[in-house]
């Protein structure tokens, strides 16, 4: 039995942050990585934001940076991006920001791709770790969880699970992002919100509480750290908009006072 959240209300545009995860937040998920779908009406909706509240926009994933230029492209411009679960970021300041592959996540990495290869699982590379996806073959869960944690045990990785996929990558996770981007100068004043649906969402959502803002589950009711609840990519957009409506009425106040 899980507590039934209240959906988030809209707060006042000019004093807070939003950091809104990827998969499965912004975007429905999709059978493979390659197969989401990104329309023009979120291109939109990251524009509409981006402008109505200035450098307080970022996207917090588990992607590689490099993944998500290719989804968003130039829609992040003005977008603070913190990728691979926070092991890199990138802000309109201070530019990309990101430690070199290791010999050892190359090891790993080539490791993981063979077993991938021999089992039938889709590997995925990424810029600092790579995921192992059993969405296609859930019967095949068990091994690939067991392959990364003792790959990643054994080249001094991180091992995570997210949704029908394990991944091995850098050390680093999205409440400490949260803390990082914070403190550049456009946001350094502004409550954090966190908006996200997997498991590697909840230090973001525990970052943003502790630090006097919000976490938002962008999903269907189950055990987690967030205060409130939207039911899911549609639901956040829909939540979006209005906050964009909201900012971008009280910039059209302020220009004529
Ligand atoms: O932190 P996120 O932005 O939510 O990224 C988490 C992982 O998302 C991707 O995998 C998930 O989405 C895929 C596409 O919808 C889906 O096929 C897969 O089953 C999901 O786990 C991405 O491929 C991973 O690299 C991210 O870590």
């Amino acid at each position: 039995m899980v507590n039934e959240l209240a959906p988030p209300p809209l707060p006042d545009p000019a004093a807070v942050s939003l950091f809104l995860d990827f998969d499965g937040t912004l975007v429905d998920l999709a059978p493979t990585p390659d197969a989401v779908v990104v329309d023009a009406a979120l291109g939109t909706l990251l524009g509409r934001l981006a402008t109505a509240m200035p450098g307080r926009i970022a996207i917090v994933s588990g992607r590689s940076i490099a993944q998500l230029d290719g989804f968003l492209a130039r829609h992040l411009d003005q977008v603070a991006v913190a990728g691979s679960h926070g092991a890199e970021r990138r802000t309109p300041a201070a530019g990309h920001i990101t430690p070199p592959r290791s010999e050892a996540l190359e090891a790993a990495c080539a490791e993981l791709r063979a077993f991938a290869d021999l089992e039938g699982l889709l590997f995925e590379a990424k810029s600092l770790g790579a995921s192992l996806h059993f969405r296609q073959h859930p019967e095949r869960e068990g091994d690939a969880v067991a392959m990364a944690e003792r790959v990643a045990q054994q080249y001094g990785l991180h091992a995570n699970r997210g949704k029908m996929m394990v991944e091995v990558r850098l050390p680093g996770d999205k409440g400490k992002a949260v803390r990082t981007l914070l403190s550049d100068p456009a946001m350094q004043d502004s409550i954090p919100w966190f908006f996200g649906d997997d498991r590697t969402d909840e230090d973001g959502f525990a970052a943003a509480q502790g630090l006097g803002g919000a976490g938002v589950l962008v999903d269907a009711p189950r055990e987690t750290a967030a205060r409130y609840r939207l039911d899911g990519v549609a639901a956040l957009r829909d939540w979006l908009a209005a906050l964009a409506d909201r900012a971008e009425a009280g910039q059209s106040r302020r220009i004529r006072a």
